[in-house]
């Protein structure tokens, strides 16, 4: 991995900020060159205000295709759902959303059918915004029993289901996620994480690398791409 920037916010309000500006360099940029733009924003409550800042950001929304890096198995505008949370802050200014969840099935069949979906979109990312949870996983990828299956899926297979080592209070069902080589694929990579708790982590994950225990950390340890990492306190 190239070494990653560390950028260290003073409180929330500088956080969202320098996101947002980041984020919208990279999509005017790709957007001025090749017409349209592909990213995947990240689920969770972190980049929530974000979002709010982005939808007053001037883009031309209508050529930026969005993902969420990941998703819960529920259905869609379901509480818990990425997607739907993208929908309401970002498709009303014009951005296309791709949901990767349509229908509650079983974990394989969630993960193909989402892999078949996104299928026809122009990859690699322009940029993957990825969040991290207080056990070390990115996207959704767990420390779990498919961890291996995240991490070393093949080229070309962007999605896999994922059943969480342990389910998550906030979000206790399977998901489906960006794989890690579809991450590093990415032109750009972003990560935002807040609280002394996850700034711990990431400064752990990133001294023992590819040795990492955690999967943020096996992730990064493989980029190549630029990496810029937001932190701000709680
Ligand atoms: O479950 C998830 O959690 C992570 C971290 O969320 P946060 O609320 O602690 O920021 C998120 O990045 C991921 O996309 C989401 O599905």
């Amino acid at each position: 991995m190239t070494d990653p920037q560390l950028r260290l916010h003073p409180d929330k309000s500088a956080f969202t900020a320098a996101i947002a500006g980041d984020v919208a360099a990279i999509i005017a940029a790709a957007i001025d060159a090749r017409g349209q733009s592909l990213v995947a924003f990240p689920g969770g409550s972190t980049p929530r205000p974000v979002f709010e800042r982005l939808c007053d950001t001037p883009l031309p929304w209508d050529k930026v295709t969005i993902l969420p890096t990941d998703e819960r198995i529920v259905e869609p505008g379901h509480m818990l759902s990425n997607a739907a949370a993208l929908s309401t802050s970002l498709a009303p200014v014009g951005a296309t959303i791709v949901p990767l969840v349509t229908r509650v099935a079983g974990d394989a069949d969630a993960g193909n059918e989402a892999d078949i979906r996104v299928q026809s979109l122009a990859w690699p990312l322009d940029l993957v915004w990825l969040g991290m949870g207080t056990d070390g996983h990115t996207a959704s990828i767990f420390a779990g029993p498919d961890l291996a299956n995240a991490l070393d899926a093949p080229d070309g297979r962007h999605i896999v289901a994922v059943r969480p080592g342990e389910l998550p209070a906030e979000a206790p069902v399977s998901r489906v996620t960006l794989t890690a080589r579809s991450i590093r694929a990415a032109q750009s990579i972003l990560l935002s994480i807040t609280g002394v708790r996850k700034r711990e982590l990431i400064e752990a994950a990133l001294a023992d690398g590819a040795d990492s225990p955690l999967p943020i950390g096996q992730v990064l340890a493989g980029a190549t791409n630029p990496v810029t990492i937001h932190w701000c306190p709680e």
